[in-house]
């Protein structure tokens, strides 16, 4: 993939939410410039400044050195905040309000993150916490905090999560 292609790889998933397309523009050019090592000297002041302007005016943690496939649709964004551990795979869903990242542990250290599947779709106001493992083309609901692993092709919602197959795939087809 080449410097275009790569930051502008979310574009068209993103049609008509000129917000997320801008925010996610410039993580492509952070997330380039940070995982090789001579754009990431020289693109320094633009790291700094892609910190500055997405999160303190955005507000959306998203770290340039995050792992996160191609076609990331990115609604509202808002008090979204992502860890740099997490991995998320290719055309997920991720809105407003919502936290990826690690929990502290008995001895003061810190749990691995999330791994995302793909074709996943988080809902708004959604905590992912821990070393939890959410698989392919899962949907989790509004306000849904989870904690565990989640299998393929589950809808997961409430606090803890609980999931179940998702209604809208016939396990038949699979
Ligand atoms: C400004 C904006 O618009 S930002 C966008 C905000 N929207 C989102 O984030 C969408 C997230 N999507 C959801 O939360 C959806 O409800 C989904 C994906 C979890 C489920 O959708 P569907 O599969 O259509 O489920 P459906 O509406 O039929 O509900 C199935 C059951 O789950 C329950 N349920 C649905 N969503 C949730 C939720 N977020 N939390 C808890 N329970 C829920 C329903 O009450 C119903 O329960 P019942 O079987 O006991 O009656
Ligand atoms: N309704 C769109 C945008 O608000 C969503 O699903 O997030």
């Amino acid at each position: 993939m080449n410097f275009f292609e790569f930051i502008f790889q979310d574009w068209h998933v993103n049609k008509g939410n000129a917000k997320g397309r801008i925010i996610l523009l410039f993580f492509r050019m952070a997330n380039f410039c940070s995982t090789r090592k001579i754009y990431y000297y020289l693109g320094f002041i633009y790291l700094l400044f892609y910190k500055i302007l997405v999160e303190w005016f955005f507000s959306t943690e998203i770290p340039w050195n995050v792992k996160i496939g191609k076609n990331l649709s990115l609604f509202h964004g808002q008090a979204l905040v992502i860890s740099n551990q997490v991995v998320i795979g290719h055309n997920c869903t991720l809105r407003q309000s919502t936290t990826i990242g690690n929990k502290q542990l008995a001895n003061g250290g810190y749990s691995s993150s999330p791994v995302i599947g793909n074709y996943v779709d988080i809902g708004s106001n959604v905590c992912i916490i821990g070393p939890v493992t959410i698989n392919d083309q899962v949907l989790i609901g509004s306000g849904a905090i989870v904690v565990k692993d989640v299998p393929p092709h589950s809808t997961v919602t409430g606090n803890p999560g609980v999931a179940r197959p998702r209604k809208d795939i016939n396990p038949d087809t699979l």
